[in-house]
């Protein structure tokens, strides 16, 4: 089974589906992959909107692969791999075209991250998601507490960080991340929230998403992301962090 799935429909939608329920659609290398290849294809003039999602019911996304990417040790090893993963959200961050997280499932860690990437986030309504990586004696590597910082209040983003819990729908609502819930059909729930803008010019479309990169660019969102991976790697070497791995690793 192909770890993930790219869809093009009529109306100019792309769908990149994480496709590892069994893993809880946790990311790998291949997954980062996809993702790099959906990227380049939502750059195509007849793409309107990208949207990300898991397969099954049960996550959208569960960070990254514990099991694979445990074997990464010191900082180094621990940077090339955030760097990697951060250099394809920098790319989702700032593609210039409406981007939405269509959390079908619960998202934990860097599947937070993932979701932070894009514009809008839709979730249905059951859902919890949190930012857990301190539990995990980490932050955020892959640039997500960046992005959070641009989505949402300060205060609300740096609770959300540093409480390093899972949140409901509603509280996630209320703070501002996310921007529906749905109780049926993911994808036809997506296609409703995104109906209005789907109608527009692409590049009306195009032209609005450039005033919030313009911003995005002044305040150096890049720049702050390196050095969100950095200190990350720092942390990951650290016995704490393969201690709390272990842990899950042996459950
Ligand atoms: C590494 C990057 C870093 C970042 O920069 O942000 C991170 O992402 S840190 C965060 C890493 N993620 C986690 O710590 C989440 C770990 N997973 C869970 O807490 C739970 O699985 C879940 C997501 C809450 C779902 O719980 P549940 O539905 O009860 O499923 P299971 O726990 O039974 O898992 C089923 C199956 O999937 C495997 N799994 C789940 N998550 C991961 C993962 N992140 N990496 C690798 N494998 C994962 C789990 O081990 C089970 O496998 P089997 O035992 O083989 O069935």
């Amino acid at each position: 089974m192909k770890p993930y799935v790219l869809e093009v429909h009529e109306n100019g939608l792309a769908v990149f589906t994480v496709n590892r329920p069994e893993k809880r659609n946790a990311i790998n290398y291949e997954v980062m992959d996809g993702l790099g290849e959906a990227l380049k294809v939502a750059v195509e003039d007849r793409i309107k909107a990208l949207v990300i999602t898991g397969a099954g019911d049960r996550a959208f996304c569960s960070g990254g692969d514990l099991s694979s990417f445990h074997q990464l040790k010191t900082e180094d090893e621990a940077f090339e791999m955030l760097d990697r993963m951060s250099e394809l959200l920098v790319r989702l961050f700032f593609l210039p075209k409406p981007t939405v997280a269509l959390l079908n499932g619960i998202a934990v860690g860097g599947g937070c991250e993932l979701a932070s990437a894009c514009d809008f986030r839709i979730a249905r309504k059951d859902v919890k998601a949190g930012f857990i990586q301190g539990t995990l004696a980490i932050t955020t590597g892959w640039g997500g507490g960046t992005f959070l910082s641009e989505r949402l209040s300060p205060a609300n983003a740096m609770k959300m960080l540093m409480e390093a819990r899972l949140y409901s729908s509603d509280e996630l609502k209320e703070m501002g991340f996310f921007q529906s819930l749905y109780t049926g059909d993911p994808l036809e729930s997506c296609q409703s929230f995104l109906n209005k803008m789907l109608v527009l010019e692409g590049d009306v479309l195009k032209s609005y998403k450039r005033m919030f990169i313009r911003k995005w660019t002044e305040t150096r969102v890049e720049e702050r992301v390196k050095q969100e991976v950095r200190n990350c790697a720092i942390l990951w070497e650290g016995e704490a962090h393969h201690k709390q791995v272990d842990k899950f690793l042996k459950k």
